[in-house]
Parts: C-alpha cells; sequence; structure tokens
C-alpha cells in the first residue's frame, strides 16, 4: 500500500518540480532512472546530499526489481491457471485441503550473490507478501507454498560476471532453448515450468513438499549466454547461435555446434527444422555458406562437402552409406581420421537436406523405447569446405546428442538399453570435460574418453570455436530431466574464460555440498587443473584394513588387567615383537597368542610370570564377562517374559562363559602344577648328581694315597657343597 501510495505522488507540487522534470523524473518512481551525472541538475551539490539521493536511488531500484520478479511470477501462476486441467489435478490434487495462504513467491534480487546462492524468505515475510499480491491481483494459484531457490552462475551482463567477452568473440557460447508444451503434453494436462527470463536468465519452478507436507515452489535460476523461449523460431536461434561459428569457418577455422537435451526437447527440430518451410540449423548454416561462395569464391571455388554418421555404442555407422560400420584411427601426426567414412558433395540446400533426409531414415532405424522419435546415438554432421586440390579450407560439424535421460528411464530397462545409457553418459562426461579444456586451453584434452570426443578430437584443439545449444522440455513431469539439462550446461560454461584465473576465483567460492557431489562425479583431467578439485580429498581410512591391522576386536583384545579398556596395538607395531619389549604393560595386546603355547614353552621363569600375568587377565576377563552375562541374563528374564528360546540360549551362553572360566581356572593350577613338576625334577636331578659324585669320591679315596685323597676330598667337598 504504501508501495503504491508512493508511486502515484506526482513531483509536480514541489517547487523544484521543473529540475526533476527536466531530467525525465515526473514522479517518484521515475527517481530510479536518476544517475550521478543528473545530480548537479538538480542543484545537489553537497556530499551529504549526494549520499543520501543515491541511497535513495538505490533503494527505489530494489523495490523496482522486487515488484518486476513478482509480476514475473504471477504471470507465470497466470499461464499455469490458464491449464484447467492442471489446476484441478495437479494444484489441487497434491493438496489434500484447502489451507489458508501461507507463504508468498521468493523475494528476488537481480544482485549477484555468488554462485548457486540459496535465497530463502521468511515465512511472516512471504505471508506478507502473498497477502499483497492477493489483494492487488486475486490469482491465487498454489496457496501452500514457500519460497526458496538457486541461482546458477552470474548474470552475464552482471558487472561481476566472469566473462564479459563479446558474443560472438567467445570460443565457446551456451545457450538454452525452451520448446512449447506439444499437444499431446497440453492434452494430459501437463503444467509449463520454465520460465525464460531477460534473453539470458531461464527459471525452472520445482514444485516440492515439505517435511510437513506443505507445498512449495523451488525455483531455480540458470544464466547462459543466450535463452530462447517457445516463441524463438530456429531461425532467430541460428542467427545467434550458429551464425557466428559459420563466419569462423568461412574464414578457415573450425567450428563444433551441438544440441544436447532429454529426449524429445527439441534437438532435432532445431538442428534439422521441422518442415522445408521451417528449417533448422543444417540447412540455415548452408545456406549462409552457399551464399557466401557465390559471392567471394568466384576465381578460386571451393567445394562443399557432407558426411553424416552416428556414434551408437561406441560405434561409428555411416548414415550415408547404409550404416556401414566405421572405425576412428589416429595417424602419425596424431590426426583422427574415420576410415571408410563416406562425403557427399553438395551444391545447394535442398541437395543437403535431400543428403540428410537419407541419412536420417537410417538413424530412425535404431529407435528405442523412450520414445517413438527418440534415438539412442549421437548424429553428426560434418560439413567441410574444400579447394579443388581436396585441401580442406574450413570444417563445421553439427552434433545430435543422443537423449541425456538415464538409461532407467527407458520403459524396458534390459541390458542393451543399460549399455546405451552408459555409453551415452561417458561420452556426454568426456564432451564436457574437452569443451571445459578447451576454453581452459589446457595443454591435456581428455578426448580419449569416449569414441565421440575422439572423432570431435580436432574441435577441442587450435582455434575451434563451439556453442552448446541444450534444448529443454517445459512440462512439470520433466523437471528433472529439465534441471539436470540445465545443469550439465551450467557446468560446461562454468569456468568458461578463466583461464588465466584457474583455480583463482572457483577456488574462493565457498562449494556447496551439491557442486561437491557433481565434482566428485567429474573424471580427473580439466578438473583436476583447479585449485579446489586439484586436491583430492584426505583419504578416509578404511574399517576393514584397520581391523586388519589392529588385530581382531574380540572382548579378549580389549580388556586389561584391572578391567580398563584398551585400545589395540599402536599403529606400526607388530604383534609380538612389542609384547616381548614392554612386559607386562601390553597384557592385553598379548592375549593373541594363544594361551596354551605360552605356557607350553615357559622355560624361563620371567616367562612364566608373564604367561601367570596373562592368565590371570584373560581369566579376570573372563570372569567379567561371565558377571556381565549373568547380569544381562538375569535382566532379559526379569524384564521381559523371554521365549523358551531366548531362556535356553541365554542358559547355553552363561554355561559357556563358565566353562570357559573354569578351564582357565585349570588351566592356571596346571600350569603352576608343571611348573612344581619343573622345579621338582631340577632337584632330583641335581640329587641325583650328587650322589653320583658322592659315590665317585668314595671310590677314588680307596685307590689314591692318603696325602693326595685327603687334598682331593677337601677340594671336591667344597665344590659339592
Ligand atoms: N521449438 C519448438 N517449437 C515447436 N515444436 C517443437 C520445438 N522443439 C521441439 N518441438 C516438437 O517437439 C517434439 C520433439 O522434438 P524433437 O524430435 O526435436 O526432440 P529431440 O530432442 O530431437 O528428441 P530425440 O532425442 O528423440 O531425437 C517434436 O514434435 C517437435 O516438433
Amino acid at each position: 500500500m504504501t508501495l503504491c501510495l508512493y508511486e502515484s505522488h506526482p513531483l509536480t507540487s514541489h517547487p523544484n518540480s521543473h529540475l526533476f522534470t527536466s531530467v525525465g523524473v515526473h514522479r517518484a518512481a521515475h527517481l530510479s532512472g536518476l544517475t550521478m551525472e543528473d545530480y548537479p541538475i538538480l542543484g545537489i551539490r553537497s556530499m551529504e546530499d549526494r549520499t543520501r539521493l543515491f541511497n535513495l536511488v538505490q533503494m527505489l531500484k530494489t523495490i523496482d526489481l522486487e515488484t518486476n520478479a513478482k509480476q514475473d511470477i504471477m504471470e507465470e501462476l497466470s499461464i499455469n491457471n490458464s491449464h484447467a486441467r492442471f489446476s484441478t489435478r495437479f494444484a489441487l490434487s497434491r493438496r489434500p485441503k484447502p489451507r489458508p495462504a501461507t507463504a508468498a513467491s521468493r523475494k528476488f534480487s537481480d544482485q549477484p550473490v555468488g554462485r548457486k546462492d540459496t535465497k530463502e524468505v521468511s515465512r511472516k515475510e512471504m505471508s506478507t507478501n502473498i497477502a499483497s499480491e492477493h489483494t492487488a491481483k486475486a490469482t491465487p494459484v498454489y496457496e501452500s507454498k514457500t519460497a526458496a531457490g538457486y541461482n546458477y552462475g552470474l548474470p552475464l551482463s552482471s558487472p561481476l560476471a566472469p566473462n564479459k567477452k563479446q558474443p560472438g568473440a567467445q570460443r565457446i557460447s551456451v545457450c538454452v532453448r525452451k520448446r512449447p508444451l506439444t499437444c499431446t503434453e497440453r492434452r494430459a494436462g501437463e503444467a509449463d515450468v520454465v520460465t525464460a527470463l531477460s534473453g539470458e536468465c531461464v527459471i525452472v519452478h520445482e514444485s516440492k513438499e515439505a517435511v510437513d507436507l506443505t507445498e512449495y515452489i523451488l525455483q531455480h535460476r540458470f544464466y547462459f549466454d543466450q535463452v530462447f523461449g517457445e516463441e524463438s523460431s530456429n531461425e532467430e536461434v541460428y542467427r545467434r547461435t550458429a551464425y557466428p561459428l559459420v563466419q569462423h569457418m568461412l574464414n578457415g577455422g573450425k567450428a563444433t555446434c551441438f544440441a544436447y537435451g532429454q529426449t524429445g526437447a527439441g534437438k532435432t527440430h532445431t538442428m534439422l527444422g521441422s518442415s522445408p518451410g521451417r528449417p533448422g540449423l543444417y540447412a540455415l548454416a548452408v545456406r549462409d555458406i552457399f551464399a557466401h561462395l557465390s559471392t567471394t569464391h568466384t576465381r578460386s571455388p571451393l567445394l562443399v562437402y557432407v558426411s553424416f554418421f552416428e556414434i551408437y555404442c561406441g560405434q561409428l555407422y555411416d548414415l550415408l552409406d547404409h550404416r556401414k560400420r566405421l572405425f576412428a584411427r589416429e595417424d602419425g601426426q596424431k590426426v583422427v581420421h574415420i576410415a571408410g567414412l563416406r562425403d557427399v558433395r553438395v551444391d545447394s540446400v535442398s541437395s543437403l537436406l535431400e543428403v540428410i533426409s537419407q541419412g536420417t531414415e537410417e538413424r530412425t532405424q535404431g529407435m528405442s523405447g523412450v520414445n517413438p522419435l527418440s534415438s539412442r546415438s549421437h548424429a553428426l554432421l560434418q560439413i567441410q569446405l574444400r579447394r579443388l586440390n581436396q585441401q580442406i579450407a574450413g570444417r563445421m560439424w553439427f552434433v545430435d546428442l543422443a537423449g541425456s535421460e538415464r538409461a532407467s528411464d527407458t520403459k524396458e530397462p534390459d541390458r542393451q538399453s543399460r549399455m546405451e545409457g552408459a555409453e551415452i553418459n561417458q561420452s556426454l562426461l568426456a564432451l564436457k570435460e574437452c569443451i571445459r579444456s578447451l576454453d581452459q586451453e589446457q595443454s591435456h584434452t581428455p578426448f580419449r574418453q569416449s569414441k565421440l570426443t575422439q572423432v570431435l578430437k580436432d574441435s577441442f584443439v587450435g582455434d575451434s570455436m563451439t556453442c552448446m545449444i541444450a534444448n529443454i522440455s517445459p512440462g512439470h513431469l520433466a523437471t528433472e530431466h529439465t534441471l539436470n539439462t540445465l545443469r550439465y550446461a551450467d557446468r560446461v560454461k562454468e569456468l568458461r574464460g578463466q583461464g588465466g584465473l584457474r583455480g583463482g576465483r572457483r577456488g574462493k567460492t565457498i562449494p556447496s555440498p551439491k557442486r561437491n557431489l557433481s565434482n566428485s562425479n567429474s573424471s580427473s583431467g580439466a578438473n583436476s587443473s583447479t585449485a579446489t578439485r586439484g586436491k583430492s580429498p584426505p583419504k578416509k581410512p578404511k574399517l576393514g584394513r584397520q581391523r586388519e591391522v589392529f588385530g581382531p576386536s574380540t572382548p579378549t583384545s580389549r580388556v586389561a588387567t584391572g578391567g580398563s579398556i584398551l585400545c589395540s596395538t599402536p599403529k606400526n607395531s607388530r604383534w609380538g615383537e612389542e609384547t616381548s619389549a614392554k612386559g607386562g604393560k601390553e597384557i592385553g595386546l598379548e592375549q593373541i597368542t594363544p594361551i596354551r603355547g605360552m605356557l607350553g614353552t615357559a622355560e624361563k621363569g620371567e616367562k612364566r610370570e608373564k604367561a601367570c600375568g596373562r592368565v590371570a587377565a584373560d581369566e579376570q576377563l573372563h570372569l567379567w564377562e561371565a558377571q556381565r552375562e549373568s547380569v544381562f541374563y538375569r535382566r532379559e528374564t526379569a524384564n521381559q517374559p523371554s521365549t523358551l528360546h531366548g531362556v535356553r540360549e541365554g542358559e547355553r551362553r552363561s554355561i559357556e562363559r563358565r566353562i570357559q572360566v573354569e578351564s582357565s581356572r585349570d588351566t592356571y593350577s596346571e600350569a603352576e602344577r608343571q611348573r612344581e613338576r619343573d622345579l621338582q625334577k631340577v632337584d632330583g636331578r641335581d640329587k641325583d648328581r650328587e650322589r653320583h659324585l658322592r659315590q665317585y669320591h668314595q671310590q677314588l679315596q680307596q685307590f689314591m694315597p692318603s696325602s693326595a685323597s685327603s687334598a682331593f676330598s677337601s677340594s671336591n667337598q667344597a665344590s659339592l657343597s
């Protein structure tokens, strides 16, 4: 309301109104058009006044933008509302009962906020907005929705946009074309969820449901070099996408134009056209080529050759030669040739269309179950300019890429379909990487990752120009595919023009989790050059390996003397070494050695002591476990009416534990007895020896003279004692 009053307020009553009208300001709302050059004309000179006016103008600009954005949304909603079926089926059926309006459309601002920024509006603020919307226009279509959204990239018109190259001077341009809803989609009641804005922005309104079952619209904004709405003709698309490439080719360069998108999104319509009266990019390009050649190359004529082939599941088939199998081979100079490819000379647009229609017929033999018109292959049309001596004087590729949807979307996800899908996905990923590496002027182009990029290798090196047209369907059922297409295109263009800033700006951007996910999906190559991507994340320790290193995690390795919990073996230690070196400290660690084995080898007293210590620890452990078992068992039996099976199982385990404890005790007493036996044996052996010595001494005395015998006897007595 305040805004309305403010907007309608005339300035004519102001004493200095003539100054305002002289700079085109008739109403307060016009103040937003003021620039700083107008300030002196208005008599504003002091810095304080200038600052105040500047702030006012900025505030008005923000209000204007918000109003425009709201109008866009309301227009969009009005369009949706006009689709009666959708309104009833989609909007109402998804809402079980009418709820009061609680949220409004997103608060827009075209101020660049960084890549993929999420904007959320508080519920209170949104409620206020929707209330004013309702009073103003009374077109509530989605009554219950919150608003939030994503921005993908910066508007190219923004002063902060990374790439401010002039259109046409760019080596890579990425455009989006939205097709209208088809009759079938309209009949099915599909809603148009895509808004093409201002020539370079496209918004996808994704219908979502919150955990509290609240309906809301999530808006995704994407910025590209060009955005074509449903009203755009092939001619217009051609002028702003392929035409600069054709000019580049006519100047002897190489150019490639890709049509990318979901099956049925309009790739073939864009490339081939819908009828002879509405030609596509192929025909329009050739028309311009002939027009150019007829005026400029009259003395040394250039010839136009076309070849047309497809790549299906990594194999090449010639569409102008009954789908003959072709092979791409690299020669000694690392130039890729397609062996056996047939090229046909054309001398007019009609002859080109004739050739292409022949090839298209061949191509449609490889249909899939997604859509009767779809194809799961990439179609590549090559137009070459050759001199009379067959030297190439320019080359252009038109690539109608296979549908970007996943193989799982096919009606029959059999093995063949899955392989097709995997192949397509791989080639599209490789294509993205190659285009990015072309733009970043990297020394390495990963063109060998797929047959498509291998064949197009020439297009990714040198002075090539590339244009990608991402075709999108507007229907709400295709929202996910549309978003995938736009995200792919966004990834292709996102680092464009930052060849010199590799790892700079991007590296400073706060990465979002989604971006990271998609980064992780990216293969090496181009990605690895950026600062953020070049660093591989710290490797997570593998649990399995840890176990292997740290030994078994059985209770016997955790509990030590005194009942304290011990860690497993420290890193870099080996079993046995630590145990013998540090004695009783590592009691818990030593338990991996079988107890009986240690007792069996107990020859030294020290080891025997250790063994006894271990046995004591083990016994303590078993006792503790037995106690625990019995406590658990008692609890189980007290708290729950256990089943007979459960009781028996508990009893069995408890008995097993007791047996273990008993056996440990037995082992301990057995060890003691063994030790005593050993000692007794030693004592016995000593006594025998003494007895033998005495006998020997007595016998010797009988044969020796008395003097010698007395001396020997005294020394022997000493030794025996
Ligand atoms: N810009 C457009 N204006 C009007 N109709 C269009 C437009 N784009 C596409 N269509 C129509 O949409 C339908 C599907 O288009 P198209 O066959 O070109 O899709 P596609 O992406 O090439 O699919 P596939 O991958 O199966 O070849 C066709 O009937 C076509 O006429």
